[in-house]
């Protein structure tokens, strides 16, 4: 139905008043417009553009939260796309391939390279086999051509059925230059179509023979796992645990569409990025904790060696069993995990140093019971917290002076300095925080859903807690965009003054009890390193933990984040589900859903799966859990897929359409100033150029 349009002059000559809506534009505004659309026909065009897009499927979104460096099964996750290129299949080629075929191509799509090298190589073997000669891996292997002739037919007909919800242009933007022109040709063209038939065959023919067909391959899959997912979000905990954190963030940088809600470990190391050292002592803590040497040396480059030379010169003693390193499986000797565990004690007494300052010079965190040293009386070895003494497991403090116990020793003033210059030379580093700051954000309101990795804080009343954030009392969604703006200010700032409350905030948000990254009373660290008894770990989670379950609660939360509870979900990571135990990851009848399913091995256990992925298409949202990755290598050996199983599916009334989301709000916005160009052309207001 096409709304008749009045266009009315508006009150002062240079102002356009447009439809129903009295949108008024700034004649000067439409003269800098007029110079990327110079004609009527450039701004019709556009029109007719963007009013097509509006009405196209909308694009698929993929959520997931809690990485936790494991970089292998994420990079597979990343390429089976959550098993949507599987089912593309399916929906392509039905049982006119068999199950080992589809299998076949499925792992092409994944890893192209690996997969024609493996292919070439067995078909060596196999004519050395047959011809009893060394028959060097010839590209012109007749079996070889055959192979490539039959899967790149397979391939354009597996990425035209996935190009089909895109306008033309955005699929040519997806495809690397040099291939624009015969991708788009052979995607146009029904290889069926007898009038064609001879072009189309001339197209595949004379790549086979320019040897143009791995280049091709590895094109072809790319852009089949481009076009299956739209945008990508990842919902916190990007870092620690897992060996890759530095791996998933550099394919997360590759990705054509992704963005970030903060996990507690991501601002960790923002801040240690940024310069804070009380975040770098614990980020590099917790990565010895798992001797995550991966991340540190070969991601970062960050040098150790001061960190070593402290923990040999100062801690030769007895040390507590709980600073044991966390791994099983590890090619470490013995001597390499007892001297980690050595480094991580001489790390966390620092951390545990510089909490205590920062917390004597940020009285409004209100953290004051967060300081252990001062507690502890060295000759019994004991320390008293809220008046119970408890014997410590490991009364060894070297470097503390009970007269003065959280000032650093010169030595590890001296690791502390070193170690910092090494975080801000790291490039690499430097480059995903820059990365985690452009993309990322506390939370985020997308296509009608809230995301946040752990919780917006609240009273046991289910009001919105209030917290003393730089001198502002703030709660709810003004609390969220304080703490956003910290992050950024820790980035961004200049001035010294600034940067350091930014960055003590920052710090905040990593552990503090109203930290909406981290919602719990404490991060108990060291109770759990230096006290055996258990009551003194409990970390309680914010009553949000109890109230999410409330249907009105989630439904009070959207509201306060500007959406309609009846279509909205509020979309979390953190805390991961206790599948094994019962627990699900929908709740509050379908308006919150949490997607911490243990991508991270530690948690494999009490989840009993490895982690989930949302799937948010036209047709509705669709949730499936993965199964423990094994290798890269197996996948492309033995076309081994691993494949998520549904775990709830809801289906949209009508199916949603790019005009229904945020991009199509702006679309429908710029076609109105565009209408209105046009018609500036048309009354001579705006001269064509
Ligand atoms: O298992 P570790 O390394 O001791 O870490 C335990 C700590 O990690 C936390 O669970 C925070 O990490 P997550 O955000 O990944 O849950 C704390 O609540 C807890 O004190
Ligand atoms: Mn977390």
């Amino acid at each position: 139905m096409v709304e008749v349009e009045s266009f009315v002059k508006g009150k002062q000559d240079n102002y356009y008043k447009y439809g129903g809506e009295p949108i008024l534009y700034d004649l000067n505004y439409l003269k800098l417009l007029a110079k990327q659309y110079p004609t009527v026909d450039a701004v019709s065009s556009e029109i007719v553009n963007f009013s097509a897009i509006i009405n196209l499927p909308k694009g698929t979104e993929h959520f997931m939260a809690d990485i936790h460096g494991e970089h292998e099964a994420f990079d597979h996750v990343m390429r089976n796309a959550s098993g949507v290129v599987k089912r593309k299949i399916d929906d392509t080629f039905g049982d006119t391939l068999t199950d080992a075929q589809k299998k076949e191509l499925a792992t092409l799509v994944y890893y192209p390279q690996e997969k024609i090298a493996l292919q070439k190589s067995a078909l060596a073997h196999f004519a050395e086999d047959e011809l009893g000669e060394h028959a060097a891996q010839n590209s012109k292997d007749p079996a070889l051509l055959e192979w490539y002739e039959i899967v790149m037919v397979r391939l354009i007909r597996l990425c035209r059925q996935s190009a089909y919800k895109y306008t033309h242009s955005k699929v040519r933007k997806a495809i690397p230059q040099h291939f624009q022109y015969i991708i788009e040709e052979l995607l146009h063209e029904n290889e069926h179509s007898v009038m064609k038939q001879g072009y189309y065959q001339g197209i595949v023919d004379s790549i086979l023979a320019i040897d143009r067909t791995d280049d091709f391959i590895v094109v072809l899959a790319e852009l089949i796992r481009k076009l299956v997912v739209d945008h990508l979000h990842i919902v916190g905990d990007i870092y620690d645990r897992g060996y890759g954190a530095h791996q998933v963030m550099d394919t997360l940088r590759r990705h054509h569409s992704v963005d970030i809600q903060w996990g507690n470990h991501d601002v960790l190391w923002i801040g240690a990025a940024c310069g804070s050292e009380v975040c770098m002592a614990d980020a590099l803590r917790v990565s010895l904790r798992y001797a995550n040497l991966e991340t540190i040396e070969e991601g970062y480059g960050l040098n150790l060696t001061p960190l070593m030379r402290l923990a040999l010169d100062h801690y030769q003693g007895e040390y507590a069993p709980t600073f044991q390193v966390k791994v099983k499986q590890t090619n470490l000797r013995e001597k390499d995990l007892d001297l980690l565990s050595r480094m991580q004690k001489a790390i966390a007494v620092i951390q545990m140093k510089l909490e205590g300052q920062l917390i004597m010079r940020r009285p409004e965190l209100q953290l004051a019971h967060r300081q252990f040293l001062h507690r502890i009386d060295f000759q019994a070895g004991t320390i008293t917290l809220n008046g119970q003494v408890y014997k410590l497991i490991d009364g060894d403090f070297p470097t503390v002076d009970p007269e003065q116990p959280y000032e650093l020793t010169k030595d590890e003033q001296n690791v502390v300095d070193k170690l910092k210059a090494s975080f801000q030379h790291s490039s690499d580093l430097q480059k995903h925080a820059r990365f985690l700051i452009d993309q990322g954000s506390i939370y985020k309101v997308y296509n009608g859903n809230l995301l946040y990795h752990a919780c917006i804080p609240l009273t046991a009343e289910g009001d919105f807690q209030e917290f003393e954030l730089c001198g502002r009392l703030l709660r709810g969604k003004v609390l969220l965009d304080g703490f956003d703006e910290m992050v950024r200010k820790a980035y961004y700032a200049q001035d010294s003054q600034e940067k350091a409350q930014a960055l003590d905030v920052v710090w905040y948000l990593w552990c503090g009890e109203n930290s909406p990254l981290f919602g719990k009373s404490k991060m108990a660290t060291f109770e759990r390193y230096f006290i055996a008894e258990k009551e003194t770990h409990k970390e309680v989670k914010n009553f949000y933990y109890a109230l999410r379950d409330d249907e009105s609660v989630c439904v009070r939360i959207m509201g306060e984040f500007g959406l309609n509870a009846t279509t909205s979900h509020i979309i979390n990571g953190h805390v991961p589900v206790k599948v094994t135990a019962g627990e699900e990851p929908i709740r509050a009848n379908g308006k919150l859903i949490t997607i911490d399913g243990g991508f991270a091995k530690a948690y494999q256990k009490e989840t009993g799966i490895a982690g989930y992925t949302l799937i948010f298409n036209s047709q509705g949202m669709h949730l499936v859990s993965h199964k423990p990755f094994e290798s890269r290598e197996r996948a492309i050996r033995e076309d081994l897929d691993i494949l998520p199983t549904s775990v709830f599916i809801e289906k949209n009334q009508a199916r949603m359409l790019v005009g229904d989301t945020d991009i199509g709000v702006g679309l429908k916005a710029d076609i109105v100033t565009l209408k209105s160009l046009l018609e500036a052309y048309r009354d001579g207001s705006v001269k064509e150029q």
